[in-house]
């Protein structure tokens, strides 16, 4: 279970500040697909960054399994994250990238093999990782995420640059992690994907959190997500126009 408990974010100036998150409040449950939802520069890594602890909040707290990560004995057996497809050393090769983060995370169980194997990198897990394709990236950086056995999992848009049989083992990878027990945390921008496979949603705006429930729940009246999606942010439905957060 992943809490978030008033968190607040602010970026920039006074002058020119963005606060993506403005006391934003949420109990991500276990056994649960959740997907994190919202408009270019909203928030949603924002967040998934005060979660992961990989950044600090203004103000509020971020809590998995009840701890702060900061203080927890084994933070890659509680949380594991994969948050950007540009944060590996680009002359280590994917092999060396997990042993590596094996090895700082104090995880001596993991097997680096069965993980390229599970992620379908044997073949490229001697390259060097600037000669990646996105989606190489996303599936290494999702064996990233695995590295520590973790009971949650936060992932930043780990769908873009898969191709058709990536989307498909990933979609049965987190259901798979949903089922067992974890808490899964995704943020995404492909709402037909998201429809078809979340057990819950929650959609920023604004600073905070516009709408949240299942899928049905946040469906209600309107005919499918994305008409939901604009009832609840009216802009998504203007022109293509990148906004500061608030
Ligand atoms: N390191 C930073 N320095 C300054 N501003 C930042 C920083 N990180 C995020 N922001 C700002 O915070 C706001 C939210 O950004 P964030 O990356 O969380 O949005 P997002 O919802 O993940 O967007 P996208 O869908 O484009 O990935 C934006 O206004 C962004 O410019």
């Amino acid at each position: 279970m992943i809490e978030a408990h008033a968190l607040t974010r602010t970026f920039g100036t006074r002058r020119r500040a963005a606060t993506p998150l403005a006391g934003v409040s949420h109990v991500f449950a276990d056994r649960t697909l959740t997907y994190v939802l919202g408009l270019n520069g909203t928030g949603k890594s924002t967040l998934l960054r005060c979660l992961s602890g990989v950044l600090r909040p203004d103000s509020g707290r971020a809590l998995v399994d009840g701890r702060e990560l900061a203080r927890a004995p084994a933070p890659a057996r509680l949380l594991g994250m994969y948050l950007d497809a540009d944060g590996f050393h680009p002359g280590h090769s994917g092999r060396r990238h997990l042993r590596w983060l094996a090895a700082q995370s104090g995880v001596r169980a993991v097997s680096v093999e069965a993980l390229l194997r599970r992620t379908g990198l044997e073949a490229v897990a001697d390259r060097p990782v600037r000669g990646y394709s996105l989606g190489m990236r996303q599936r290494l950086g999702i064996a990233s995420a695995l590295v520590g056995n973790p009971r949650n999992v936060i992932l930043d848009e780990p769908m873009n640059g898969l191709d058709v049989a990536g989307v498909l083992w990933l979609r049965g990878l987190l259901r798979e992690w949903a089922d067992e027990g974890r808490c899964v945390i995704v943020a995404s921008h492909n709402l037909a994907e998201i429809e078809a496979t979340a057990d819950a949603v929650l959609i920023l705006e604004g600073g905070g959190i516009v709408a949240h429930g299942t899928v049905d729940e946040v469906r209600g009246p309107h005919a499918d997500l994305e008409q939901a999606f604009i009832a609840r942010v009216p802009r998504a439905a203007g022109a293509p126009r990148v906004r500061e957060a608030a």
